[in-house]
């Protein structure tokens, strides 16, 4: 667990984790192309080595160089797993390999995972391949891994999918269309959610050669196209940095996030605009951000659409913010690690928060100081991670359970913590 107590400045300048959603695309697209791909800065978070894991059990030859910080993927040819491919705890991973597996030479593969990512929404996917004349279903038949695959070859020139529950599913088609000899169109049956997440897909597919084109209902994905080699250096990532400029802007402080691109295509660099909407005039240079001083922070109305990830670090903000932030739209938050919208709530109420659950959101109504309190996280790394944060600004001392999580997308969080004087340890 972590013991979290009050802290009065924080002060350092700290380089954002990398990406974690661009780490995930860099090596599974480098699997998928015919030679030797590099990947500079990877995330060596557990939800990234996932991927690793599973493009290996899938034929990829990967080989981890710590010393010098990166992966070479040597890829091109699929086989047959010989074992089930257990992803851990990675919704990413889960969903585009779930695709991805289709195109094994023969037989079947299975891909599973821990508790909550057994409980996370796949029909939808399942649904899509079958137009497209793949065959994966779920195990258990309520669309939930494990999923099962079947080796199949794509037939089909268009197919349908809902926007609103996960972008990965969407994702995951466009990673395995250029597989398929058509052309295809991928269809939006329901408004897009989390569209920053197919961004950031388009952007590291363009890199592979991958050429996909935005229509009016959705995307047109080009048949016969092939994947090529890169070497491919990962940007810093703002979900992350959010827990970072967070507790920068609650506490008095002079800290430099670096790594932090300002024409990234991540729709968490939300979190800027957010922050400043909210009063705190954070500077933002073309490789980083600075947060400077102690503000007083006024309430909000979020739309968390696109940008899902960051709802735990609002809300906590929103705890110490003078009068109402309303988040809203965040229906998909419900269906993360845990449901978010609960969590956060049920969570931050220990400490004293005045916090309400609405279907799509949470009203938090400014309440200046929160006290320590022990709080459950769910297995959820964002959870432990911004909860830490409102740690840091309550009175007394929060005990934070289940800290191993930040494995998944910030391995070193505590330590980075630490670095610029927050007052964290772990028992
Ligand atoms: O594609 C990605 O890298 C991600 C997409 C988002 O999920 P949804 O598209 O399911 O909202 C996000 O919450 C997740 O952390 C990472
Ligand atoms: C939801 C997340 O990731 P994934 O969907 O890959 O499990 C996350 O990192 O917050």
């Amino acid at each position: 667990m972590l013991i979290v107590k009050k802290t009065d400045r924080l002060e350092g300048t700290v380089k954002a984790p990398p990406s974690k959603s661009y780490t995930h695309r860099a090596v599974i697209g480098a699997f998928l192309a015919e030679g030797e791909s590099v990947i500079k800065n990877p995330l060596w978070g557990a939800d990234c080595l996932s991927s690793v894991h599973g493009c290996r059990m899938l034929g990829a030859d990967i080989e981890l160089d710590k010393d010098k910080d990166k992966w070479i993927v040597k890829g091109g040819e699929l086989k047959t797993p010989d074992n089930v491919i257990d992803i851990g705890n990675s919704g990413t991973t889960l969903r585009i390999l779930t695709s991805i597996a289709s195109q094994i030479p023969k037989g079947y593969a299975i891909l599973t995972g821990d508790d909550s990512i057994r409980r996370r929404p796949m029909q939808p996917l399942l649904d899509a391949l079958k137009q497209l004349n793949i065959e994966a279903f779920s195990s258990k038949m309520d669309g939930t891994a494990p999923i099962i695959v079947k080796s199949g070859e794509i037939n089909g020139n268009k197919v349908e999918i809902r926007g609103d529950i996960s972008s990965q599913f969407i994702t995951s088609l466009m990673m395995l269309l250029p597989f398929n000899k058509e052309d295809t169109e991928i269809i939006l049956t329901t408004p897009l959610k989390s569209k920053p997440y197919i961004d950031v897909t388009l952007d590291i597919l363009s890199k592979f050669g991958i050429k996909i084109d935005e229509t009016e209902k959705g995307f047109l994905v080009y048949g016969n196209q092939k994947y090529k080699a890169i070497d491919y250096i990962v940007e810093g990532d703002y979900s992350s940095a959010s827990y970072l400029i967070a507790a920068g802007v609650l506490i008095n402080s002079n800290i430099t996030i670096e790594n932090l691109f300002a024409d990234s295509k991540q729709g968490d660099r939300a979190i800027i605009d957010i922050v400043k909407e909210m009063g705190a005039d954070i500077k933002v240079k073309k490789d980083k951000v600075i947060v400077e001083g102690e503000y007083n922070l006024n309430g909000i109305d979020v739309d968390v659409k696109d940008i899902p990830d960051l709802v735990p670090t609002i809300a906590v903000l929103g705890c110490f913010a003078e009068g109402k932030t309303e988040i809203y739209n965040g229906e998909h938050v419900r269906l993360k690690e845990c449901d978010r919208l609960r969590a956060c709530a049920v969570e931050l109420k220990k400490m004293g928060a005045d916090i309400e659950e609405k279907p799509d959101g949470l009203i938090i109504r400014g309440v200046k100081k929160l006290r320590g309190a022990k709080l459950n996280t769910y297995n959820d790394h964002r959870l432990v991670m911004a909860f830490t944060v409102a740690g840091l600004k309550a009175e007394g001392e929060t005990i934070i359970e289940g800290e191993e999580a930040v494995k998944i997308s910030f391995p070193n969080f505590v330590e980075v913590m630490r670095s610029i004087g927050a007052n964290i340890e772990i028992r």
